[in-house]
């Protein structure tokens, strides 16, 4: 990240808006890049509970709060589908950062990054570097951009007083800003009874389903990062918010809570939701001079870089560097090859019935293997139905339910190929990546370098870990069959 503004600038900004900060006891400072740069810091010490800052919810950027969606029309709005994902928030942004001074959000919108450490805006060289990895296939570059085709263009062409302020504001470079935006520093903030509500407007059926929702809680429940609502955007991108479905017009960048950097299980502090402000309190006591911690979730190396830009790098229990969140995916894909290719069930037809049985019943096409080493259960299933005898198969589907899981030794060995397989889609090796750390790299490449050595040396524990159970099935049955051999050597003794 690049530009540090001031942000005394910011912090007046935020008290003139009704902010409310306990200046003595928190502080905007400078932490090593390494700790997330601009932060925030403890004046003083803090005991647990002590609330930080106070953001009215009139103050939160969303398609709730900005004038924009009014101005457009309700109707028009959704029938562009601005309602739908991030596109609204993202043009209510832009629109909002070329109103100027004359935005209620100017001073807020001035100390927002420009500039990100996302592979979204790599390039292809430094993206190579990835290869292998589960990030690859998410940047969503391509499904931000049909966006900007499909809703963003049109709305300015139907509108064009409305964004008369200058093509610049409104540039596709800039439309990726506010989406990485929005994905680095935007939290969910669901509706209050009391805000207002479009009966028939845009917002209608998303209000009616925050509602629902909020009704049942309490004040103080504990708020999320918004990026949930991203895989949304991507995958329903053509319906409508049904009752159940998350609200994008919950998504909003809370000034001030947005400060906050965040590291794998460091914690210190957390937005509460209360009826007329968001708040910031402490979880933990805090030394003075210690940083004030959020949390993104504890993610994995390779989501902290794809929505943040940074890498998690704690000391682990075995002495090394990595991050205990950390997990790697293997396709189901891969999983179905093996067994195509060690199991004689070549043709793709044989399996094809079973595999769209098993999606059916809403099966996981993607498996995620953790620092725990526990071998996902819905992949021993799936392993398990692949290989069934053809009666036992159609015994399953009568029954509606797919197989129990169950790690016997022709499972261990399905999920061994496939974990090697899974390993040749990295173009370097473990060991290579651990030399390469020593050494000088850009960021970018130190950062993908962390990435995919995380996802290798878990695919590697993993693979140990089989191997050691295949060995202990192999000896137990070496043992049973001695023991087997030995008690017919007997008989034929004790006959002669
Ligand atoms: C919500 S903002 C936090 C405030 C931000 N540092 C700023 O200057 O505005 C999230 C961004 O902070 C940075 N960040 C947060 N935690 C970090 C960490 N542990 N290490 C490195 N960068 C971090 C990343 O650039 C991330 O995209």
């Amino acid at each position: 990240m690049t530009d540090r503004p001031d942000s005394e600038a910011f912090i007046q900004w935020f008290l003139n808006h009704n902010g409310t900060m306990d200046r003595e006891a928190m502080g905007i400072a400078d932490f090593p890049a390494a700790e997330g740069g601009r932060g925030a810091v403890a004046l003083k010490d803090l005991p647990e509970g002590h609330v930080l800052f106070t953001i009215p919810r009139a103050l939160t950027l969303s398609t709730r709060t900005s004038r924009l969606p009014e101005l457009f029309g309700l109707e028009e709005w959704k029938r562009l589908k601005l309602h739908q994902g991030w596109a609204g928030l993202m043009l209510c942004m832009m629109w909002e950062a070329a109103q100027g001074k004359e935005s209620r959000w100017a001073g807020y919108l001035d100390i927002l990054p420009a500039a990100f450490d996302t592979p979204m805006f790599w390039n292809e060289e430094d993206l190579s570097e990835l290869a292998g990895t589960s990030i690859v296939g998410k940047l969503g570059k391509e499904d931000a951009e049909r966006d900007y085709d499909s809703k963003i263009k049109p709305a300015i062409a139907k509108r064009p007083e409305l964004f008369a302020q200058g093509e610049v504001y409104y540039s596709l470079e800039r439309y990726h800003t506010m989406g990485s935006r929005i994905l680095s520093r935007s939290f969910t903030v669901e509706k209050r009874d009391g805000e207002e509500e479009e009966e028939d407007g845009a917002n209608a059926d998303n209000a009616k389903h925050a509602e629902s929702e909020n009704d049942s809680m309490d004040v103080d429940e504990t708020p999320s990062k918004a990026n949930d609502l991203e895989q949304e955007e991507n995958e329903d991108e053509d319906e409508d918010n049904d009752e159940g479905e998350d609200d994008a017009s919950d998504i909003a960048m809370v000034p001030m809570a947005d400060m906050l950097n965040a590291r794998f299980g460091t914690e210190n502090a957390k937005l509460f939701h209360e009826k007329e402000v968001l708040k910031m309190t402490t979880t933990k006591p805090i030394r003075k001079g210690e940083q004030i911690w959020n949390t993104y979730g504890d993610l994995p190396n390779a989501e902290l870089l794809r929505r943040y830009g940074h890498v998690d790098l704690l000391k682990l229990p075995d002495g090394r560097e990595g991050n205990p969140g950390d997990v790697v995916e293997l396709g189901a894909d891969i999983v179905v090859d093996v067994v195509k290719e060690t199991n004689g069930r070549s043709t793709s037809d044989a399996l094809a019935e079973r595999i769209d049985w098993w999606l059916e019943e809403g099966g996981d096409d993607v498996f995620e293997f953790d620092w725990d080493l526990d071998l996902p259960p819905a992949a021993l299933s799936l392993v398990r139905l692949l290989l069934l005898p053809d009666n036992d198969w159609k015994k399953a589907q009568s029954k509606g339910k797919p197989p129990k899981p169950k790690a016997d030794s022709d499972i261990l060995l399905v999920l061994e190929k496939a974990i090697e397989k899974r390993q040749a889609q990295y173009p370097t090796a473990i060991q290579d990546d651990e030399t390469r750390l020593q050494g000088e790299l850009s960021l970018n490449a130190r950062h993908a370098t962390v990435v995919r050595l995380g996802e290798k040396r878990i695919l590697q524990a993993v693979l140990n870990k089989i191997r050691s159970a295949l060995e202990k099935d192999k000896a137990q049955g070496s043992a049973a069959k001695r023991k087997a051999k030995a008690q017919d050597d007997g008989k034929k003794r004790s006959k002669r």
